[in-house]
C-alpha cells in the first residue's frame, strides 16, 4: 500500500503563500469528490471515508455546485464555504471532500472541477446498470409516489393524532390503507415500460453521434441543442380501462423526473467516466465497484480493505476501516414503506429483475458498448451477462 500524495501538495486551504486573491484566503478545496454513480453506495462510502482521523466532514455531504449552482469564478468561495475552513482543517495533512452524484453524467463539472480543483481526487461507484436502474425506479418514481402518499397519511403526525383519538389505530390503519388504494397500482407506469421507452430514445438520441461523448448526456437527457427528453414517455399509455369501463389515470410525475428519464442512461459509464478522465489526470480517477462495498457479501474485513484502497488513492496513511463499515452497515437501503401486507405493493419492490427484461437490458448494453463500456466493466467488476 502506498498512499499518493496529497492533492494541492498537502495544502488544500489558500494561506497568504499560495492564495491567488484575498477572498480565497482562509478557504479550504476538497481533496476528494465521490462524483457518482446515483444509487451505487455513494453515501455509505462517503460515512466510511468519514471515519479516517484526517479527514473532516463537509457541512453538507452533497452539494451539486459543479453542476447547478457554478456561475464563474465569482461564485467558488462560496462553494468553498461548504468545508471546514484553514482553522479547523489547518495543513497537516488533514482533508475534507463531499459527495454528488449528479457530477458524473455532467460533463459541465468535470471541465468546471479540472480547472479549479486541480489534482482533486476523483472517486467512481459503479454498480451493474440493470441494478442501479431498478434502484432508481424503486427510489426516483415509487418510492418519490408513495412519499406523497405518505406526507398526507402516516406520516402527519397531526392527523394521525386526530384519527386516532376519534377511530383508534384499526381506523387509523383503515383510513391509511384507503388513502393507499387512492393510488392503484396499476396507475404506476412499470420498471420496463420505463425501460423500453429510453432504450428507444437513446438508440435514436446517440444515431450519427459516432464515438462522441462530451456533452453527449446533457444534450440527451437535459434537452440541449433542440433534444427533448421528455419525448421518451410519449409511446406509454397515460390511461388506460379497467374491465368495467373506467378510466385509469396513471402517474409520471413525481420530482425525480429527470432521474426517472435517465434511469439507464447513468449506467452508460464508459462515456461519463471518459469525460473526466480527460479533464482530470488519468491517475487521478478512481473507479470502484459497488459490489466491493458489499458487507453483507464480502464481509467487513474484505470491504475495509477496499476502502483503505480508496484512502490510499486520496493520499491517506493506512486505517482499519473494518470496524466503521462494520458499524455503518448499507445505506440508503430500500426504503420500505412497511405496508406490505396491506396492499400489494411488495410487487413493485421484490429485489431482482425479471431475468428476461435483464437479458433485454444487457444486450441494449453490449450494442452501445461505445458509450457504456459494458464489457470492460462488467469484467472487472464480474456483472452476469444472464
Ligand atoms: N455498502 C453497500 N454495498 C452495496 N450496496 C450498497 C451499499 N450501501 C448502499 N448500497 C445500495 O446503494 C443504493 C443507494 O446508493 P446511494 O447512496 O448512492 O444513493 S443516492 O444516489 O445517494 O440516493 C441502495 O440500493 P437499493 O437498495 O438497491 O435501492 C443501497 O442498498
Amino acid at each position: 500500500r502506498t498512499p499518493l500524495s496529497l492533492p494541492y501538495d498537502g495544502r488544500p486551504c489558500y494561506e497568504p503563500a499560495n492564495t491567488p486573491s484575498a477572498e480565497l484566503l482562509g478557504l479550504c478545496r476538497p481533496s476528494f469528490l465521490i462524483i457518482g454513480a446515483g444509487k451505487s453506495g455513494t453515501s455509505s462510502l462517503y460515512s466510511y471515508l468519514q471515519r479516517h482521523p484526517m479527514v473532516l466532514p463537509a457541512r453538507s455531504k452533497q452539494t451539486h455546485f459543479w453542476r447547478y449552482d457554478y456561475s464563474g469564478p465569482g461564485s467558488v468561495p462560496g462553494y468553498y464555504g461548504n468545508f471546514p475552513n484553514a482553522t479547523q482543517l489547518g495543513s497537516g495533512g488533514r482533508v475534507t471532500g463531499e459527495a454528488s452524484p449528479g457530477y458524473l453524467p455532467s460533463s459541465e463539472s468535470a471541465s468546471r472541477t479540472g480547472e479549479h480543483l486541480k489534482g482533486v481526487r476523483i472517486i467512481v461507484l459503479v454498480r451493474d446498470p440493470v441494478e442501479r436502474a431498478y434502484s432508481s425506479y424503486k427510489y426516483n418514481y415509487v418510492n418519490a409516489i408513495l412519499g406523497d402518499v405518505r406526507a398526507r397519511g402516516v406520516r402527519s403526525r397531526r392527523r394521525r393524532r386526530e384519527r386516532e383519538a376519534k377511530v383508534g389505530i384499526d381506523g387509523h390503519m383503515e383510513a391509511i390503507n384507503a388513502e393507499l388504494e387512492e393510488v392503484d397500482k396499476r396507475r404506476l407506469v412499470t420498471f420496463e415500460e420505463f425501460v423500453d421507452a429510453e432504450m428507444d430514445y437513446i438508440r435514436k438520441c446517440m444515431q450519427g453521434r459516432g464515438g462522441e461523448r462530451e456533452g453527449v448526456m446533457e444534450r440527451c437527457f437535459e434537452g440541449r441543442d433542440g433534444e427533448d427528453p421528455s419525448e421518451q414517455w410519449k409511446s406509454i399509455p397515460k390511461t388506460l380501462v379497467d374491465e368495467r369501463g373506467v378510466r385509469i389515470d396513471r402517474i409520471f410525475d413525481t420530482n425525480g423526473n429527470h432521474l426517472v428519464r435517465s434511469m439507464l442512461a447513468r449506467g452508460m459509464y464508459s462515456s461519463q467516466v471518459d469525460v473526466w478522465r480527460r479533464h482530470h489526470r488519468e491517475e487521478n480517477v478512481h473507479v470502484m465497484c459497488t459490489s466491493d462495498l458489499d458487507v453483507r457479501e464480502m464481509g467487513a474485513d474484505i470491504v475495509g480493505e477496499k476502502i483503505d484502497e480508496v484512502a490510499a488513492f486520496i493520499g491517506l496513511e493506512k486505517f482499519d476501516f473494518e470496524p466503521a463499515v462494520g458499524a455503518i452497515g448499507v445505506l440508503n437501503h430500500g426504503s420500505k414503506p412497511g405496508y406490505e401486507r396491506a396492499t400489494a405493493w411488495d410487487e413493485y419492490w421484490k429485489d431482482d429483475v425479471d431475468p428476461n427484461l435483464r437479458a433485454k437490458i444487457v444486450s441494449f448494453f453490449k450494442e452501445l458498448e461505445v458509450w457504456t463500456g459494458w464489457n470492460e466493466y462488467s469484467a472487472l467488476c464480474g456483472w452476469s451477462a444472464a
